[in-house]
């Protein structure tokens, strides 16, 4: 069975967040977009919705998919959602870091490997965002 993972794009004045695993060491200290799992009998806006509470202590509108099903391992594929925020200031609560990055900054973190083309497919709807 393929596991789900969601993932935002939280875009706020043409800055994308971006946040630093902690875990596990394979992957910690590499930037990644808050998400999660999807549970059984989620959907991936619920799934990304309750994660950005969780993780960032915000709350969030999900908008348009960037790509298909991203692959990450065998098992693994992540959905990756344009954002906005509705209310709230992203915190840190289980990552190690946060940032947000001005268009010139979004390659200035080490992506997980997974990451790098979908910051690409990012960086190309922000560019035609209103
Ligand atoms: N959230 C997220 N996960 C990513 C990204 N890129 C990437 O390779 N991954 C991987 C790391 C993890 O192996 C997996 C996501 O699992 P997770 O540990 O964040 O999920 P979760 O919050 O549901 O975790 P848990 O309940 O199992 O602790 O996907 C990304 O941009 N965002």
């Amino acid at each position: 069975m393929t596991v789900v993972v969601v993932a935002a794009a939280i875009i706020s004045d043409g800055r994308v967040l971006a946040a630093q695993r902690a875990e596990p060491p394979e992957l910690a200290g590499g930037w990644e977009f808050p998400g999660g799992k999807v549970d059984p009998g989620e959907s991936d806006v619920e799934a990304l919705v309750r994660e950005c509470r969780e993780e960032l202590g915000v709350e969030i509108a999900v908008g348009e998919q960037v790509g298909g099903d991203w692959p990450l391992t065998r098992d693994y594929v992540m959905r990756v959602y344009l954002s906005t925020l509705l209310s709230g200031v992203p915190v840190p609560k289980e990552h190690m870091a946060l940032r947000w990055l001005a268009p010139q900054e979004y390659y200035a973190v080490p992506w997980l490997a997974a990451d790098l083309p979908v910051m690409k497919a990012v960086e190309d709807r922000v560019r035609i965002l209103p």
